[in-house]
C-alpha cells in the first residue's frame, strides 16, 4: 500500500455512518447555467486539466471479486450446439479432443462432465473450458455454488455477475483448459420462462416514460415491480431500519428575504468541483438490474459532474468503467482488506494506474450482516438448483479480512460504512453529535454521510451540519434497473432541482451559505456523551 501515495484514501468505518475524508488542493471547474426550473441555477461543469488517466496497466483482479456467485438469472450465453451429433463409436476420439487448425484442442462436453467432483472440478463459461478445481476453496461464496455446476455449463449463472477475464484473471494459464467442441453441446431447446421472469418482462412492457420519475421513491416502487426477486432482495435487504427514518426527525430553520434568484449548488469534495454535493456510494452488482451494470452509473455521473465511487464488489470491470468515462470524469474506488493482502495491494496499483483518484476503504464488513431478504432461495423455489446456495451477500464477501484492527491501517485517517450492523446510529444523528461536540473536526477534515437519503432535502440538512458531500447508493440501483443510464441521470437532476429549491426556500445562495443553525432536530435527540 505504500505504493500508492498518490492515492487519497478514505477508509470506510461505521456502518451507514459518515465519511471523514482527507481533502486537499482544490481544483477549479468552470460554470455554466443549468435552466429549465424556476430558479437559475449555477452548476459546476467538469475541465480539469491534466486529469487524463492511464487506460493501460491493468492487471489481475483479486480473488474478491472472482466467481463470486451463481444465480440464476437467464438471458445469459447459451453454446451453441451444431447440427451435427456425435455418431455411436466417435466418443473415445473425441474425448481425447479436435484438434483446430490453430493447434488448440477443442473439448468435448462429455469430457467435461467427468470432471465434476471437488477434486476434480470443471466448468464451461462462454464456451471455454476451466479447471476450478484448486480455486473452490479461495471461491468467495464457498465451494457449493461452483459445485452445483461442476461438469457443465455455468455460462448462464456465471455472466450476469462477473466482470469480464475474471477466469482468465484468476486462474492459471493451464488451468484455462480451451475451447469447447461445439458439436458436442446438446441442444437445449427454447428456454422456458420462470413466473418471476414473466412477471419481470410484463412490468417491463408497462413502464411508464422516465420523465414521470418525480423522485427517488418513484424509482423505488417501480424497481419492486421491475427488478427481478433476486435483485430486489439484494438491493432493498439493507440494515437501513433507522437510517431512513432518522432524515425526518431534522428541521429546517430557514432564512427569508434573500434573493432566491441565484443558487449554485456546485461545491468540491476531496478537492474535485462537483455540479452538486452528492456522490454515487459503491454498491455492488449493479448487472443484476441492468445488463450494462454500473458501466450506465459511470456514463451518468460523468455527463452529470458527479463523482462516482467504484464497489470493489461491481459487477462491470474497473476497465470497462474507466473506458466508459468521461476525459475529465472524477473515479473513486472503494476496496475491502483482502485475506491475501498482497491481493489487495495488486489491486490498489492496479486502481492507482488506471486513473482514479482516491480509494474508499472499508472496514466494518469483516463478516457480513444478517440480511432475512436476501436469504439463499429455498430447494423448493429453486428447482433447478440454479441460485446461490448463499444469499448474494454472503456470497460475495468471504474474502475480506476479518482479522483486520486499526494497527493494520494506521497510515489511512478516514472511513467509509457498509450496512453491516442493524441499530447502529444513523448517520445524520453522528454527523450531529459531532457539530454539537467536536465542530472543529468538521473544520479539520471533510466528513462524507450516506444511508438512506432520498430527498435533496436530506443532502442540505447534511450539508448545513457540516458535511462534505452525501452518498447515495440504492437509489444509483433502482435507478439503473429500470431506466438504466437515462434513469441515473434523472436521479441526479432530481437531486439537483430538489437540493436548489431546498437552499433557495432557505435562503442560501452557494453551499458555503448553508450554516448549521438552519437545521435542529425535533423529537427524538439521540443521548450525548
Ligand atoms: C445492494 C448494496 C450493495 C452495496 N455494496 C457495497 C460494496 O460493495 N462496498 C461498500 O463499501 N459498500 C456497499 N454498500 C453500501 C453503500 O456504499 C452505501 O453505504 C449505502 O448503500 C448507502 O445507503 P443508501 O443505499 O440508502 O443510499 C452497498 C449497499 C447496497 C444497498
Amino acid at each position: 500500500m505504500s505504493t500508492l501515495r498518490s492515492i487519497r484514501p478514505v477508509l470506510r468505518r461505521s456502518a451507514q455512518s459518515i465519511r471523514p475524508s482527507i481533502g486537499s488542493g482544490v481544483r477549479g471547474g468552470g460554470k455554466t447555467s443549468v435552466r429549465g426550473y424556476a430558479t437559475t441555477y449555477v452548476a459546476n461543469s467538469f475541465s480539469l486539466s491534466g486529469s487524463r488517466y492511464a487506460r493501460t496497466g491493468a492487471v489481475a483482479v483479486t480473488a474478491s471479486v472472482a466467481i463470486a456467485i451463481s444465480l440464476y438469472l437467464g438471458n445469459a450465453w447459451q453454446p451453441i450446439a451444431m447440427d451435427a451429433q456425435p455418431q455411436d463409436g466417435e466418443e473415445e476420439e473425441e474425448d481425447e479432443g479436435i484438434t483446430q487448425p490453430s493447434g488448440q484442442k477443442l473439448i468435448s462436453m462429455q469430457e467435461v462432465a467427468k470432471h465434476n467432483t471437488r477434486d476434480d472440478c470443471w466448468v464451461v463459461v462462454q464456451g471455454n473450458v476451466y479447471d476450478v478445481t484448486d480455486f473452490l476453496p479461495l471461491h468467495p461464496g464457498g465451494a457449493g455454488v461452483v459445485l452445483q455446476h461442476a461438469g457443465d455449463d455455468a455460462t448462464e449463472v456465471f455472466m450476469p455477475l462477473h466482470p469480464p477475464n475474471t477466469l482468465e484473471d484468476n486462474l492459471r494459464p493451464d488451468q484455462i483448459l480451451g475451447p469447447v467442441d461445439p458439436t458436442t453441446v446438446q441442444p437445449r431447446g427454447p428456454r422456458v420462462l420462470t413466473e418471476d421472469e414473466k412477471r419481470v418482462r410484463n412490468a417491463k412492457e408497462d413502464m411508464p416514460p422516465v420523465d414521470a420519475m418525480l423522485n427517488l421513491e418513484d424509482f423505488e416502487k417501480l424497481a419492486e415491480k421491475v427488478l427481478s426477486k433476486t435483485a430486489w432482495a439484494y438491493y432493498r435487504s439493507a440494515v437501513f431500519y433507522n437510517n431512513e427514518a432518522a432524515w425526518k426527525r431534522y428541521f429546517f430553520r430557514p432564512r427569508v428575504l434573500r434573493s432566491a434568484r441565484f443558487v449554485d449548488p456546485s461545491s468540491e469534495m476531496l478537492g474535485m468541483p462537483v455540479s452538486i454535493p452528492v456522490y454515487v456510494s459503491p454498491a455492488a452488482m449493479a448487472k443484476l438490474g441492468h445488463p450494462l451494470g454500473e458501466v450506465n452509473i459511470t456514463r451518468a455521473a460523468g455527463k452529470a459532474g458527479i463523482i462516482q465511487g467504484i464497489s470493489a464488489n461491481a459487477s462491470c470491470s474497473l476497465e470497462e468503467m474507466v473506458d466508459a468515462q468521461t476525459e475529465d470524469q472524477n473515479l473513486i474506488f472503494q476496496i475491502y482488506l483482502n485475506k491475501d493482502r498482497p491481493a489487495s495491494e495488486k489491486l490498489l496499483k492496479k486502481v492507482e494506474d488506471l486513473g482514479c483518484k482516491a480509494i474508499m476503504f472499508t472496514v466494518d464488513a469483516p463478516i457480513p450482516g444478517f440480511r432475512t431478504l436476501d436469504a439463499p432461495p429455498s430447494a423448493k423455489e429453486d428447482k433447478n438448483k440454479s441460485a446461490a446456495p448463499v444469499g448474494i451477500a454472503q456470497a460475495i464477501s468471504g474474502y475480506q479480512d476479518d482479522n483486520l484492527v486499526w494497527e493494520d491501517i494506521a497510515f489511512i485517517r478516514s472511513n467509509h460504512g457498509g450496512r453491516q450492523l442493524n441499530f447502529s446510529p444513523a448517520p445524520i444523528d453522528i454527523l450531529y453529535e459531532i457539530r454539537q461536540q467536536k465542530p472543529e473536526l468538521l473544520e479539520k477534515m471533510e466528513v462524507y454521510v450516506d444511508g438512506g437519503v432520498k430527498h435533496g432535502t436530506d443532502v442540505v440538512k447534511a450539508l448545513a451540519l457540516g458535511a462534505k458531500g452525501v452518498g447515495l447508493g440504492r437509489a444509483f440501483l433502482y435507478a439503473n434497473g429500470t431506466y438504466g443510464e437515462e434513469g441515473c441521470i434523472k436521479t441526479i437532476e432530481i437531486m439537483q432541482k430538489e437540493i436548489c429549491t431546498a437552499m433557495a426556500l432557505l435562503g442560501a445562495h452557494t453551499v458555503k451559505d448553508l450554516k448549521p443553525e438552519m437545521v435542529k432536530p425535533l423529537g427524538f435527540i439521540p443521548a450525548t456523551a
